[in-house]
């Protein structure tokens, strides 16, 4: 290829783990990919492709790294439109997954991959389009080749994968390596042939020196492996809070199968989405959230299950276990690289006002000795007058006796002679004048101001720049403590995090231990429901009961991350349904708890008592669950039966919204066509056909059928008028702003990453649909926005979960479909109001 035609090209080195980052542009259209990038140096990455004006497309990485992580998955967040890839045969996830043959483009070039596995599975050389130059990440290191001891290491995969798919390319090639620790930044296919002391032996010679290299484990592996392997990227960017816009756009736009432009397949047929391990990961991660949400049902029977069940339980503990090991582990790392930065922020902050603190003192040492100097001139100054002042005197004495013709001439003289004289005294106090001025600190009004600016002046300002420089290190050193103690804070989360589950997974072995001895099995219905601390489900039904006293395990449930999420309709459990009693305000918030925290609020669903979901009434009550005592057979019976009813209802519920839909184009379309009023349309749900309206009737909750719209977009919806006629004292509450479309007022909220307690400026909007909160009552500083689509639950945190909550009975939690909000009322009152008013978002919700 001719010079000019070749990509711009950038060999990037990260020292700590010795990595090449390689960053490819094509100079033309600027479009870019990087190869292997690492998260310590992100920053200089981004960086450099802003200051080079590229599109970056594409960061790959060869392989799935074991000494450092790699920073695709942040540097997505920091580019848009940027797609992470690896090899399909990694097991990490990313958006593309690559395979043999896959062309990666940009501009007029492209990078074809080899899969050259042996120092992982999911090993790729990337060789550029013409031959010229490959990047071969850790197969083939300089005169040196991948270690082959972990990660599915095989010596002999290594062996034939060198030898044919690198060593068969063009004897100039130049080959760049994913490491080098000795400093060498490049070599040539055939200079490995020859030169390479690994590989240019036998195949069985090679195998017993890859055996026998006994090198220690990377430092990092045991973060960096899983971080980058499988790690939810979402879950770090949630957790600090990270808008995941660009994330969740990619991700749709692969589940819709849509094909980067980029790159190209060699056997087509497979898009990424469905061949892709990133679905494959998704799946498993959506099954084991799933059994995680249904684990602690499962695991807080009293009544014993089979063993193998239990033995399923322990499985999806261990693999839970794991990767919230994992997901701690690199929240730590990550803090640890915060703390890093800050450090060097706060050394380079000292450094700084050290030096300006010397500046400081040089400057006053020289302004002493100036002064001195200064001092000693005046001095001299001052006897030289003086001595002027003698002369004259004398002169004037010596005139009388001097003869009468030379008399005048002499006084001529002595008038000339004072007049100088009286000059330099002048001149001298004026010094002098100045001197003690500038010594006491007084400015000097005359002075030149422009040739020189003034002492006291430069000296003033220098003393701001130490106070603000001192400032600046203090803030750092707050941060840095601050740092140092959310990695503490960190490091015991998760060792309860674990605790918890090595104690869940004791108990579980022990249970397992015990069910041989077990006489009746599952088989008495009352023994769940009479017995059963908290909940338990056979999945999809899920029968919940207020517990009593409430055990550590169940407490700590809610708080584990995987379980939040995913927790989509479909999954959501129908026992909910009509189970929610408003109290009056003057019930105390503990008489409060028991009904509505242990059952989700869902808007309509209020007020009664009534069970709307009528196969679930064995469940609700103690009575209720004696009388009915159904075996096995009929929870499974049941279990089926809803899960049919529940597909029927998903089905209509698209239907509804598909119809609401319409009908909003139309109304909308209506409005523009005409300013006349239209009048107005039947409820969707009145158009359905009459077995929907009926299965509707059965599912949903008793009130539900009148609020086929969510009740915000409900003609004249009233939410303040809504929220006094469910027994609210609105009016005495000052702590809330109602109004009839919105709700505003303080709440002290958890923070996502760091679980600290913040006041925040929440605001209810029904016309922008949306939950925001803000830093403060102006409105101005947007924190954080839920909109009501996402939102899924309100109740009352009856078990405690915001462990460290300020006000444990004032705290509620809001679930959105990805995360758990705390939030803590300032009264009772506040919080009823809170909780009422945001559960109208929930219809928004149930709607997709
Ligand atoms: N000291 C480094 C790890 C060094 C190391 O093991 N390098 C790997 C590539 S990164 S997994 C390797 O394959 N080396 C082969 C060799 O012959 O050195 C650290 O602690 O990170």
């Amino acid at each position: 290829m001719a010079k000019s035609e070749a990509p711009l090209f950038r060999q990037l080195f990260e020292s700590e783990s010795c990595t090449y980052t390689y960053l490819l542009a094509d100079k033309i259209t600027k479009e870019a990919v990087i190869i292997d990038p690492v998260l310590e140096t992100l920053d200089r990455d981004v960086k450099l492709v802003q200051e080079l004006g590229l599109n970056l497309k594409v960061a790959v990485n060869t392989h799935c790294h074991a000494d450092h992580i790699t920073s695709t998955g942040l540097m997505k967040k920091k580019i848009q439109g940027l797609k992470s890839a690896i090899s399909k045969h990694s097991g990490a996830s990313a958006d593309i997954q690559l395979s043999e043959g896959d062309d990666i483009t940009f501009g007029k070039h492209r990078l074809t991959v080899r899969e050259t596995p042996g120092h992982t599975n999911g090993c790729v050389t990337l060789v550029l389009g013409d031959g010229s130059m490959a990047f071969t990440g850790d197969a083939l290191l300089i005169r040196g080749c991948g270690r082959t001891d972990f990660q599915q290491g095989s010596a002999r995969k290594l062996y034939h994968s060198i030898h044919q798919k690198v060593f068969k390319l063009p004897e100039d090639c130049l080959l760049y390596p994913a490491h080098d620790y000795k400093g060498q930044t490049v070599t040539t296919v055939g200079e490995e042939r020859k030169y390479n002391p690994r590989l240019t032996k036998s195949l069985e010679e090679f195998v017993n020196i890859m055996d026998n290299l006994n090198l220690p484990n990377p430092k990092k592996i045991d973060i960096a492996v899983p971080a980058n392997l499988a790690f939810k990227w979402e879950r770090v960017f949630q957790a600090l809070e990270m808008p995941q816009h660009n994330m969740e756009n990619s991700r749709s736009q692969w589940q819709q199968g849509l094909r980067q432009p980029w790159i190209t397949r060699v056997a087509e047929g497979q898009s990424p989405a469905s061949s892709g391990a990133e679905s494959d990961t998704e799946s498993s991660s959506t099954e084991s959230e799933k059994s995680c949400l249904k684990k602690p049902e499962v695991r807080s029977l009293r009544v014993l299950p089979s063993p193998s069940m239990l033995q399923h339980c322990i499985t999806e503990i261990n693999q839970q276990k794991e990767e919230l090991k994992i997901e701690l582990q690199l929240e730590i790392a990550l803090l640890q690289g915060e703390l890093q930065t800050e450090k060097k922020q706060l050394h380079r902050h000292t450094q700084k006002l050290l030096a300006l603190q010397q500046q400081a003192r040089e400057r006053v040492k020289h302004k002493h000795s100036d002064r001195h100097k200064e001092r000693e001139s005046l001095e001299e100054e001052r006897h030289r007058v003086e001595e002027l002042k003698r002369r004259c005197e004398e002169q004037e004495k010596l005139i009388p006796s001097q003869p009468e013709s030379q008399r005048q001439q002499l006084i001529l003289q002595l008038q000339q002679q004072k007049e100088a004289m009286e000059a330099a005294v002048r001149a001298f106090e004026d010094w002098e004048f100045r001197v003690l001025e500038q010594e006491s600190g007084i400015a000097d009004e005359d002075e030149d101001r422009e040739d020189k600016p003034k002492e006291g002046e430069s000296e003033g300002e220098m003393k701001k720049e130490i106070s603000r420089q001192q400032h600046v290190v203090n803030m750092a050193q707050e941060r840095v403590q601050q740092f140092e103690k959310q990695l503490k804070e960190m490091e015991k989360e998760k060792e309860r995090e674990l605790n918890a589950l090595r104690k869940e997974k004791r108990e579980l072995i022990h249970a397992t231990q015990m069910v041989p001895k077990e006489k009746k099995p599952l088989t008495d219905w009352s023994n769940f429901t009479s017995s059963v601390p908290c909940m338990m489900s056979l999945s999809p039904l899920t029968v919940h009961k207020p517990p009593q006293e409430p055990s550590k395990e169940a407490a700590s449930l809610p708080r584990r991350r995987s379980s939040h999420r995913n927790n989509r309709l479909s999954d959501r459990p129908l026992s909910v349904q009509g189970l929610v009693r408003t109290l009056p305000d003057n019930q105390t918030t503990e008489a409060y708890t028991s009904p509505i925290s242990s059952h989700r609020l869902s808007n309509g669903h209020r007020p009664g008592n009534s069970n709307g979901g009528g196969l679930l009434t064995p469940c609700n009550s103690e009575a209720n669950s004696r009388a009915v005592s159904p075996c096995l057979l009929d929870l499974v019976e049941i279990e089926k039966k809803l899960r049919e009813a529940k597909a029927e209802r998903e089905r209509l519920l698209r239907v509804r919204a598909e119809r609401q839909r319409l009908l909003l184009e139309e109304r909308s379309q209506g409005q523009l066509n005409s300013s006349t009023e239209e009048p107005p349309e039947p409820e969707p749900q009145q158009r359905l056909e009459p077995e929907a309206s009926e299965a509707i009737q059965v599912l949903s909750p008793p009130s539900s059928e009148k609020h086929s719209l969510p009740l915000f977009l409900t003609p004249n919806f009233d939410l303040r008028a809504h929220v006094e006629s469910l027994g609210h004292g609105v009016a005495s509450c000052m702590d809330l702003r109602l109004t009839p479309r919105r709700c505003a007022g303080f709440l002290t909220k958890r923070g996502g990453r760091v679980k600290t307690w913040k006041k925040r400026w929440f605001l209810f909007d029904t016309d922008h649909k949306r939950l925001a909160y803000y830093t403060d009552c102006d409105e101005r500083k947007l924190k954080g926005v839920m909109y009501f689509q996402a939102i899924e639950e309100v109740y009352y945190d009856h078990l405690r979960t915001a462990t460290s909550s300020p006000r444990p009975s004032l705290t509620f939690c809001v679930k959105t479909y990805d995360r758990l909000f705390f939030l803590v009322a300032s009264n009772a009152v506040s919080m009823r109001i809170w909780m009422d008013v945001i559960v109208t978002a929930t219809d928004e919700h149930s709607r997709y």
